[in-house]
């Protein structure tokens, strides 16, 4: 998505509601000025991004999410960690085996709203992140956006 689409969709949406750039290894110019035009508030990061990189990231305000796929990873200065097996791909991480993790931490990855009850229920994460899994034919569908949200809420 180009900056000019990103700021067009920032426009459209409640000022309230925060937004988040997924980026994989992008040059960090491209992402400083996604965060300093007001495109978005959070970055995500996927790719090898270095610490360096993350600590320019906060100096300039935002609050960065580092991806990991595997909990042996989960150790970052970023302000969030994220637990996704794949980059997007739906492909749930093993819930069974995740050691105890003691941080503020985001689970991701294949989750729908048949699965998210087990999985928060054996992983316990602070937040969930849900893409393709509210998708029908690759395009978000507000129907199971609204049924994961209600799950969600109910959820103990
Ligand atoms: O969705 C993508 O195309 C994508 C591409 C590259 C990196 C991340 C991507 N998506 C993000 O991955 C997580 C989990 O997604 P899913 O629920 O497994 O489909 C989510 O944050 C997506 O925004």
């Amino acid at each position: 998505m180009s900056l000019n689409e990103a700021l067009k969709l920032r426009k459209q949406l409640d000022s309230n509601i925060p937004t988040v750039g997924v980026f994989i290894d992008a040059p960090l110019a491209v992402m400083k000025n996604a965060y300093t035009s007001g495109a978005i508030s959070y970055l995500q990061l996927h790719g090898n991004e270095s610490e360096e990189t993350i600590k320019t990231l906060q100096n300039m305000g935002s609050n960065v999410i580092n991806v990991v796929h595997h909990a042996s990873n989960l150790k970052s200065i970023a302000d969030y960690v994220m637990l996704d097996s794949s980059n997007g791909l739906g492909i749930t991480p093993d819930w069974h085996h995740l050691p105890a993790i003691h941080r503020p931490w985001i689970l991701a990855g294949g989750l729908t709203n048949t699965n998210i009850a087990e999985a928060v229920a054996l992983t316990h994460p602070s937040i969930v992140d849900v893409s393709s899994g509210v998708e029908t034919d690759g395009i978000k569908d507000l129907h199971k956006i609204t049924e994961i949200i209600n799950t969600a809420h109910n959820l103990q």
